[in-house]
């Protein structure tokens, strides 16, 4: 099959979340499979720093009264060709913000529209969130080509639907109050990235006010759960963390942990129950449940937190504030960096995720992935990825509450780090944590299905996609 993936970000030369890791991560997997992917995004400013670029474009084209270029190169580390739209507009330094933000998606998704008509035809376009919600709509008067939409992030849903008008061509049969609506309602068919997150959104309380579309849409709503870049994201083989580790050699793990706490300024303590925090500092992580239960939970225990992330101010300034009060207990990087969320992954005891909402949810999994026990609220993917831990059957990988309360995050972070003193327990719900298999192949199976789906072929793998996919999730 051949198919276009359209977003405003692809792993590892432009990500901000989660939506960058699947870009980077899924067309790989499909590639190995068989497909023809390729990946279309904008030409951000800082693109020179981090992939060879030609300096001649293979195509120029023109959207809303513009004229833009298109530049062809390759996903770092893959075979995946990757098509950068070029328009000073993306020379900035950063993903999003900046005033004219609605504007510049809604141009680059009018863009790679005019691209797959004209330059490269895919059989389908896979649109990721609303930067990408207009070209179903385009796409519909195309029956040569389908479309997928999928949803990341429900709570950003673009320009509202006057402002499109004003800006783009907004055909007569459009419906959808914004960009985000448009794409779910034109798309040939749309997922999620979890099945429970797929439920959950079409309910007022997770729904964003479009939970009444998408229970009318369901029928062709799919939940697939995302998957990890098991290469890339391999404790065994990772060379920027400070010790490698298997699940066999597990007690080589404590050197990270040390290392952990010598470059955080955290006391060094080997046996401090250390809890840790990678994500985007925003609302839907639960930063303010944190921020409440915090105080308390470091008062009951000798626990230490590490926190990276960064997004709004007001929670920055919290952490910032909190970190200076507990010298040496809580470490507060107000950054993005890959390699410190690496040895983070690869040194904590725990890693903390309340979320108030979570479509699914990646940091778990590589926490996971690199020996960390999970504490999560019990919503969306986190339920899919993160089955409770019972003790009295060795069964289960994570410390789950359900109530988006401070009194049920305290008893979980409790209950967790009264599990972190058993060593031999927790060692070897570490070692299960370590040895799921969280890898694309996994959830490739169900993208292929759907692809299949929507062009009108029997939703069937191959002998050839089943094989290598066995081989790969044994
Ligand atoms: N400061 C920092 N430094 C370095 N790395 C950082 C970082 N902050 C975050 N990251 C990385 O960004 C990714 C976050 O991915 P998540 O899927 O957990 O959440 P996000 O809300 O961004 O994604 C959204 O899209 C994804 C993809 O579909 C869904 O899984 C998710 O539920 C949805 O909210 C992880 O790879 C994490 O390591």
């Amino acid at each position: 099959m051949r198919i276009l993936f359209v977003a405003a970000e692809a792993s590892p030369i432009a990500k901000v979340g989660g939506m960058g890791d699947v870009v980077g991560a899924l067309p790989k997997v499909l590639r190995k499979l068989g497909h023809d992917v390729r990946i279309i995004m904008p030409y951000y400013g800082f693109l020179p720093d981090k992939v060879d670029i030609p300096t001649e474009p293979v195509w120029w084209g023109d959207a809303m009264f513009q004229k833009f270029a298109v530049y062809e190169t390759v996903l770092p580390e893959t075979d995946v060709p990757l098509y950068l739209f070029g328009h000073p507009c993306f020379s900035g330094r950063s993903v999003y913000g900046g005033d004219d933000e609605y504007w510049r998606f809604t141009f680059f998704a009018n863009g790679a529209a005019e691209f797959a008509w004209n330059y490269w035809k895919p059989q389908i376009i896979h649109c990721h969130d609303w930067h990408t919600g207009m070209i179903p709509v385009w796409m519909s008067d195309s029956p040569d080509v389908s479309t997928v939409f999928t949803i990341h992030n429900l709570a950003y849903q673009g320009p509202g639907r006057e402002m499109l008008e004003q800006i783009t061509w907004c055909p007569w049969h459009m419906q959808g109050d914004n960009a985000m609506a448009a794409g779910l309602q034109f798309a040939n068919l749309v997922n999620t990235v979890s099945p429970t997150y797929a439920e959950q959104i079409k309910t007022p309380e997770y729904g964003e006010n479009l939970h009444g579309l998408l229970s009318w849409i369901s029928g062709k709503t799919r939940g697939i759960i995302n998957g990890i870049d098991t290469e890339k994201y391999n404790p065994a083989t990772d060379r920027l963390i400070a010790q490698n580790f298997t699940p066999k050699t597990i007690e080589k793990r404590r050197l990270n942990k040390v290392r952990l706490q010598e470059e955080s300024g955290l006391e060094i303590n080997r046996n401090a129950f250390l809890i840790g925090m990678v994500t985007r500092l925003v609302e839907q992580k639960g930063i303010d449940l944190v921020l409440q239960t915090l105080e308390r939970f470091l008062a009951y225990t000798d626990a230490q937190l590490i926190i990276l992330g960064t997004g709004d101010r007001f929670y920055e300034t919290q952490l910032w504030e909190i970190s200076a009060r507990y010298r040496g207990r809580i470490s507060v990087q107000l950054l993005h960096n890959e390699t410190i969320s690496r040895r983070v992954y690869s040194g904590i005891d725990a890693f903390l995720m309340p979320s108030r909402f979570e479509p699914c949810g990646i940091s778990q999994m590589l926490a996971m992935r690199y020996g960390a026990i999970p504490i999560v609220r019990k919503t969306g993917g986190l339920v899919d990825t993160v089955p409770f831990f019972d003790p009295a059957n060795e069964q289960g990988l994570g410390y789950c509450f359900d109530r988006y309360e401070p009194l049920d995050l305290y008893t979980c972070m409790i209950r967790a780090y009264e599990g972190f003193r058993f060593k031999g327990a927790w060692e070897k719900l570490q070692v299960r944590a370590m040895s799921q298999n969280f890898s694309w192949y996994r959830s490739s199976v169900e993208y292929i299905k759907m692809y299949r789906e929507v062009i009108g072929e029997a939703p069937e793998l191959t002998d050839k996609e089943q094989k290598i996919i066995d081989q790969k999730v044994k």
